[in-house]
């Protein structure tokens, strides 16, 4: 899934960076040798759907999940797709599994759902009834029978007393169900309030509710704060009975917090979300008071599922507008974490559906049916009474429909099944008088003494007679069949939801009609639409005059059309079932789980503060390089605000640093270098005061706060290209509001960091493909993609090139006699420039980054002067005879059109003898802050996690 067409890390669009755990293929060990294993996430999946589909014929009588059945995770070959390293973990992952299928042979899967499958009804003080509770998810859950499933919910009732609460719990054992008991207040403030008031209306575009109905904010809190309590009182029930190993499923809005109390509270667990309702666009989503809260706390998951690829991009699109993350390929990032986010269309049990057909209690139904209807065609609908199933909606058009076709008022009429829902809602309560009133008026309009046009029932039909409503037609024309003409185009089902999740209605209507032509007539806002589009008949609900004609097409419809449209939804109905999206669904939590872990691998650890500082304190000649951006400015959130006003733009000075880099400065011992992609003036600007060296435009100036600015660059560059660049940032920056651009002398950058990011990143993208076709297809520079920025330079200008220069000057100008004992490198660098960090790694043989494509041509800044060379009378000195400098050594080897590669030896000598560079021991420590992957050694969070380092190493100057 593409969420996204760019990779969140800083990307230097030279290089063909895979994308995370894009597989490779290691030849030839004991993993990946055998030919029929899958290389692939998708081939494995594929494999494993083949496998499922096997295992399904055997299955089909074995009892639904919740009450106990076969394990799915049987083959040992599902991790044949990852590297060396990948396929230790992956070994691991699976022989977990093995020694699980040995103990308990199946793995345990935790259904966490707000209702249980089924409600209590309560006989005695002790004594419970059990009923089948009806919704879509029940519907499809029951159908899933791969695991050895445990449901814990809520029973829908309140149970204040102890022996009431044991009675149940023993009850509901027996369906390996496990209550949370909730208790009146609670469920009116979570369930009837936050969940059903506030969740429900607005993930189904229906908006909050006005102040009025709300009463007061605080009833808003109240109701918030009772989600959460509710969320929590689940958590615990699994958290008292998880075994490892299990996977625990949570589902649906009512559970949005659930994910993180889990984690809190073991972050072992696996844990996988689904949502059966829609999720809004971003735009609906953030009116939420809580919006934030709400979604990490879903983040806390390790995988994410919904319906449609619809919802599922909507929701990383609010991670990414709302919380600032980013949203990648898999899913959505924070520090290196990654919650899967995938689409995951439920299905139905349409063997249960299709196999009820042949019992004879369905016939009787049928018969009932046949008896009571005969002569008039049927249209049916089935809905939950709810203002997102659009019931006034279709009955209007059903009016319409009897207004304009006076002919077919007495041989049409609409069953429609309205089961009654939240009716402790003042909502649900409005409508269900809105609909008697509707339907009231159609009757009597249009009804006679025996017969009205609507048939409404406020109730809930058992599965037997659902069914038999579903296949009424079919019953129909074979009783009937020599009246072909009369029946056989009988049956439309009418499913005209505001918003729906998915909608099930649909499909188990189209199990029902078999291989018989019923036409289903379907709200293009309904998740099925998009699996069942291409067989119905599509409808906006809000469309009268459109449902109205579509009603009339579809009792119309010729029999082949209605053989194919029905011929194309049944293949879908019945391969894509509810076993399938469960068994898909665990198969991918337990993929996802593995996965980050050998993700968490390839993160490097946070610093290691105390270390760092200890360190620090037994050196005796330090050297610390630190970064600017991001690594010493304040941090803002996500919309670009500190303090609630909109930050401007200029890099500043995080303020609690002045004081520690002030020490840190003055400290004899320590010699401190900020190095950046800022132009001078903004590194004058900001450290002017303190005594430091300061390396602009990413080290190709330099100098010491005392000194004048020196640039290291090779005198002529070519920078012919910059007018043209200008001219294209310029064009982007009017059209991507709260973006801008900045000129340096050996690069220019445009950054969109303050703007839209999914905005500023198409508009990237579009910069990009433009600058490679035009101004800068024939110029020797590097385009640097970051985060949020896309940087043009001359090639060569990097830090990693510069750093080797800089050190040169620093020993040289400093006299320094004894060598670098310690070194701390922070910064936020962009992976061109990370070569930084492995500068100083005491075992990495250095190689400085080739800069083969360097066009030397005319003059480049010669008002700056050249460094200068080291004199004789310089106490330090090289081991070789320093008579060229780095620099000019570079600058000749330029002019000469080679590749200047040091060696370590060259730059590592400050006496005869001694090394300017002492890194043996742990006394280097390179850290990049708020990145995810890296090639520092450690990582830190934020800038203030700088502060709090270098406050630490300031303080520590003074106990000395
Ligand atoms: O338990 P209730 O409050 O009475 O509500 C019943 C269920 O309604 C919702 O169903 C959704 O799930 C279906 C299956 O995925 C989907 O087809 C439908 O579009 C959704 O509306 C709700 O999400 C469930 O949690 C409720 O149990
Ligand atoms: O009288 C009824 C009416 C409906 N249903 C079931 O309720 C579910 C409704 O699911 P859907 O996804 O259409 O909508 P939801 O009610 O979950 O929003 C379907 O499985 C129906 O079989 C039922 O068992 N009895």
């Amino acid at each position: 899934m593409n969420f996204n067409s760019f990779q969140d890390q800083d990307i230097c669009i030279l290089q063909n960076k895979p994308p995370l755990l894009q597989t490779k293929r290691v030849p030839g060990n004991k993993y990946n040798s055998s030919p029929g294993t899958p290389r692939t996430r998708l081939e494995r999946l594929l494999r494993e759907r083949e496998l499922r589909k096997n295992r399904s014929a055997q299955l089909n009588d074995v009892e639904p999940a919740f009450s106990g059945s076969d394990s799915c995770f049987s083959d040992g070959e599902n991790w044949s797709v990852l590297d060396e390293e990948e396929f230790i973990a992956a070994a691991r992952a699976l022989s977990d599994s093995a020694e699980r299928q040995e103990g308990r042979s199946k793995q345990r899967l935790l259904v966490v759902a707000n209702r249980l499958p089924v409600s209590a009804i309560r006989r005695g003080d002790d004594s419970w009834q059990l009923e089948m509770s009806v919704g879509g998810l029940v519907s499809a859950l029951l159908g899933v029978k791969e695991f050895e499933a445990r449901w814990i919910g809520w029973a829908g009732v309140n149970v204040p007393d102890d022996i009431g609460q044991k009675a149940l719990t023993t009850a509901l054992a027996e369906k390996r169900c496990i209550p949370v008991f909730l208790d009146e207040e609670i469920v009116h403030q979570y369930y009837n309030g936050y969940c059903n008031n506030i969740l429900w209306p607005l993930f189904h575009y229906l908006g909050l509710p006005q102040e009025d109905r709300l009463a007061t904010t605080r009833s808003f809190q109240s109701q918030f704060d009772a989600y959460k309590k509710a969320n929590q009182l689940f958590a615990d029930v699994v958290n008292n009975i998880y075994e490892e190993g299990d996977v625990v499923w949570c589902h649906d809005y009512h559970l949005m917090f659930l994910p993180k109390c889990l984690k809190d509270y073991n972050s072992n667990i696996k844990v996988g979300w689904f949502l059966h309702t829609p999720f809004p666009s971003s735009e609906i989503h953030r009116m939420l008071p809580s919006r934030s809260e709400l979604l990490r706390s879903v983040l806390a998951a390790d995988l994410v599922g919904f319906h449609t690829y619809d919802y599922a991009r909507h929701f990383v699109s609010a991670c990414t507008r709302i919380l600032g993350l980013e949203g990648t390929p898999e899913g959505v990032e924070d520090q290196g974490r990654l919650t899967r986010v995938a689409a995951f269309p439920i299905g139905i049990d349409s063997d249960r559906f299709i196999r009820a057909l042949e019992l004879p209690q369905v016939k009787d139904h049928i018969k009932e049916l046949q008896d009571r209807f005969a002569g008039r065609k049927v249209m049916l609908g089935v809905d939950r009474l709810d203002m997102i199933k659009g019931i006034p909606q279709k009955i209007l058009a059903f009016e319409k429909y009897l207004e304009e076709n006076p002919n077919w008022r007495d041989k049409v009429v609409l069953i429609q099944i309205a089961v009654p829902t939240r009716t402790d809602v003042p909502d649900y309560q409005r409508l269900t008088s809105q609909v008697h009133e509707i339907v009231g008026r159609i009757n009597g309009r249009f009804g006679s003494l025996t017969t009205v046009p609507i048939h409404h029932l406020d109730r809930s039909l058992e599965f037997h007679a659902l069914c038999a409503l579903y296949a009424v037609t079919e019953a129909w024309r074979l009783i009937i069949p020599c009246l072909p003409g009369i029946f056989s185009c009988l049956d439309v089902a009418l499913v005209t939801s505001l918003r729906d999740g998915m909608n099930l209605v649909s499909y188990e209507f189209v199990a029902c009609q078999d291989s018989k032509k019923g036409v289903l007539i379907l709200s293009e806002f309904a998740g099925a639409a998009q699996s069942l589009g291409a067989g119905a008949v599509l409808v906006n609900p809000w469309n009268i005059t459109e449902v109205a004609a579509s009603i009339g097409y579809a009792l119309n419809m010729p029999a082949d059309e209605r053989e194919k449209r029905h011929h194309h939804n049944f293949m879908h109905v019945t391969t894509h079932t509810s076993q399938e999206w469960a068994a898909t669904f665990v198969s991918e939590l337990n993929d996802t789980t593995v996965e980050a872990q050998l993700r968490t691998r390839q993160v490097p650890p946070l610093l290691p503060i105390k270390a760092a500082v200890d360190s620090f304190l037994q050196s005796k000649n330090r050297l610390l390089i630190l970064g600017f951006n991001a690594a010493l400015t304040a941090p803002m959130d996500s919309l670009g605000r500190r303090g609630g006003h909109i930050r401007e733009m200029e890099l500043k000075l995080h303020p609690d640093l002045e004081g520690p880099l002030k020490k840190l400065c003055d400290d004899p011992m320590t010699t401190v270098v900020v190095l950046s992609g800022s132009d001078r003036s903004a590194l004058d600007e900001n450290f002017g005061e303190y005594n430091m060296w300061l390396a602009a435009e990413n080290g190709m100036f330099l100098r010491l706060t005392a000194g004048e600015w020196m640039t290291t660059m090779p005198e002529n560059l070519n920078m012919d290209w910059v007018d043209s660049v200008k001219h294209v940032f310029e064009y982007f920056t009017e059209r991507t509001p709260r973006s801008h651009f900045e000129v340096r002398e050996t690069s220019i950058v445009w950054n969109y960091k303050y703007a839209d990011l999914e905005f500023g990143r198409l508009q990237a993208r579009d910069m990009l493909q433009h600058l490679w076709s035009g101004p800068i297809s024939n110029a020797s520079v590097d385009v640097v993609q970051g985060g949020r920025s896309v940087e043009v330079r001359a090639v060569g200008v990097t830090k990693g090139a510069a750093i080797d220069r800089i050190l040169g000057e620093i020993v040289h100008n400093t006299g320094m006699k004894a060598p670098i004992d310690y070194v701390l490198c922070i910064g936020h660098f962009l992976q061109k420039d990370e070569d930084v960090y492995t500068f100083f790694e005491p075992e990495l043989p250095f190689e400085s980054p080739p800069v083969t494509r360097l066009k030397v041509a005319d003059h480049f800044r010669t008002s700056v002067p050249q460094l200068p060379t080291g004199g004789s009378e310089s106490k330090v000195h090289f081991k070789k005879q320093r008579s060229l400098s780095s620099i000019e050594r570079k600058v000749t080897n330029y002019l000469a059109g080679g590749i200047w590669r040091p060696t370590k030896h060259d730059r590592m000598i400050v006496n005869e003898g001694s090394s300017v560079l002492d890194l043996k021991g742990d006394n280097y420590f390179s850290c990049a802050v708020s990145r995810k992957r890296s090639h520092a050694r450690y990582l830190l969070g934020s800038s203030s996690d700088v502060v709090l380092l270098l406050k630490e190493l300031a303080e520590c100057l003074l106990t000395r």
